[in-house]
């Protein structure tokens, strides 16, 4: 079964895998969204059904929370937990400091405020989202709906004149009509020339009215758990200065290859 498995799936699962060796019983464990995160839910799964690991789970999206109820993790709002252990989510882009750019799924407002309001952040991810500088991943913005061209063309404008933006920023599409988040807002995807300052740039962003957050997630990720497609795994750690790399087994997890559908 594991040989169906594509380089890139076979990487982001071995990512998973071993990220899930983080959680221990009793935790409160963020739970990201995504492909990469969607892997991390069904690792967890497996170990509360197989191994009796109790843990609460805070969703980052309405996709996430149905992939972790149909594993048997239990789910509790954020507010219920109030304050996370760990929270483990996928990235669309990390650089040297593991900052990030996240929101390719649409749901970086949910993924940023769970991320921070957790002890330890760790970013789950193919090697092929390592990047020297940030910013060749377009960078998603939420914005409200209301105004929401009055908001792209005032970010066009700030950012044209920081020479930040590029070509320009497109509204995310769901086939015919904008994307919308869980939180009812639409997503304006930011194509970069080049960003000098990510922590710079991020506070820009945010401080323009109809912004509600961005992408970059700046000092927040702990360390990256980084998949390779032929089964290595290298765990980075940013507070501890450590990078070590290991090879996972598949056998023993064949039956978590069978239904994947995020
Ligand atoms: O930020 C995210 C969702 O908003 C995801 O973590 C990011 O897009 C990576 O996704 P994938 O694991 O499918 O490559």
């Amino acid at each position: 079964m594991a040989g169906e498995l594509s380089p890139i799936d076979k990487a982001k699962f071995v990512a998973a895998k071993r990220a899930s060796q983080y959680v221990e019983d009793g935790m409160r464990v963020g739970l990201g969204t995504g492909s990469t995160a969607a892997w991390l839910v069904r690792c967890l799964g497996e170990m509360v059904r197989d191994d009796g690991l109790r843990i609460k789970g805070v969703p980052t999206s309405s996709r996430t929370a149905m992939l972790a109820r149909d594993v048997g993790i239990e789910v509790i709002s954020l507010d219920e937990a109030k304050w996370l252990d760990l929270t483990i989510d996928g990235a669309d882009e990390f650089d040297g400091d593991l900052n990030l750019i996240k929101g390719g799924g649409g749901a970086l407002l949910q993924e940023k405020i769970v991320a921070t309001a957790s002890d330890q952040m760790i970013v789950i991810a193919d090697i092929g989202k390592e990047v020297e500088s940030l910013g060749a991943f377009p960078l998603p913005i939420e914005v409200i709906p209301f105004g929401w061209q009055t908001t792209q063309a005032l970010v066009e404008e700030t950012l044209i004149s920081m020479d930040v933006l590029g070509r320009t920023s497109t509204l995310r599409m769901n086939g015919d009509v904008p994307f919308v988040t869980d939180e009812g807002n639409h997503i304006l995807d930011l194509h970069l020339n080049r960003i000098g300052n990510p922590r710079q740039l991020a506070l820009v962003i945010n401080q323009m009215p109809g912004v509600v957050e961005n992408g970059l997630f700046i000092d927040i990720c702990d360390a990256v758990v980084i998949g390779y497609g032929d089964g290595r795994v290298e765990v980075r750690d940013i507070n501890e200065g450590t990078s070590s790399t290991e090879r996972l087994d598949f056998v023993e997890t064949d039956n978590l290859f069978s239904d994947l559908s995020d």
